[in-house]
C-alpha cells in the first residue's frame, strides 16, 4: 500500500553554476511542492501504513527550514536544483521514516523531480 503527504513552501533561489545572463542565475522565487511517498503494509488494528501525523512530526521541521527562506543559504543547498533538493529531503527523512520510497519536488506546477534514493 502506498501513501503520501504533500507540503507547499515559498522560497527563493538561484543556480550559481549557470552562465552569466542565464535567467536561473538571477535570484527568483517559486511556490514549491514537496511530496513524501511511503510504501508499507497496513498496520493493525489501525489499518494504515503510517499515521499522517507521524509523517508531519518528521516533515514539519524540514518544511520550516525551506519555507520563506533563501535556499542557497541552507547547508547542503548551495546549488538548489530540484534534483539537489529532493536528495537533501530524502537524506533528512529516510532514517526517521524508513518506509519512505519516493520524494517528489515540484519547482513549478509543470516541472520537478522524483527521487527514489539511488
Ligand atoms: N533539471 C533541472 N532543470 C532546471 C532546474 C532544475 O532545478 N532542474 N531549474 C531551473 C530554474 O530554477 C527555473 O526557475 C525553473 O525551471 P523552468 O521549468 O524553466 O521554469 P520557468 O517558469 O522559467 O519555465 P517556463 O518555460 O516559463 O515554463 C531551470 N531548469
Ligand atoms: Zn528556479
Amino acid at each position: 500500500m502506498k501513501i503520501f503527504k504533500s507540503y507547499t513552501f515559498e522560497a527563493a533561489h538561484f543556480l550559481p553554476n549557470m552562465p552569466e545572463g542565464h535567467p536561473c542565475r538571477r535570484i527568483h522565487g517559486h511556490s514549491w511542492k514537496m511530496e513524501l511517498h511511503f510504501d508499507g503494509e497496513l498496520v493493525m488494528p489501525y489499518e494504515w501504513v503510517i499515521d499522517f501525523n507521524e509523517i508531519d512530526e518528521v516533515a514539519m521541521p524540514i518544511w520550516k527550514i525551506l519555507d520563506h527562506n533563501f535556499l542557497n543559504e541552507v547547508e547542503g543547498l548551495e546549488n538548489p536544483t530540484s534534483e539537489v533538493i529532493s536528495m537533501w529531503v530524502w537524506n533528512k527523512i529516510k532514517t526517521s521514516l524508513p518506509a519512505l520510497y519516493k520524494v517528489v519536488i515540484f519547482e513549478t506546477p509543470e516541472a520537478g523531480t522524483e527521487y527514489f534514493g539511488d
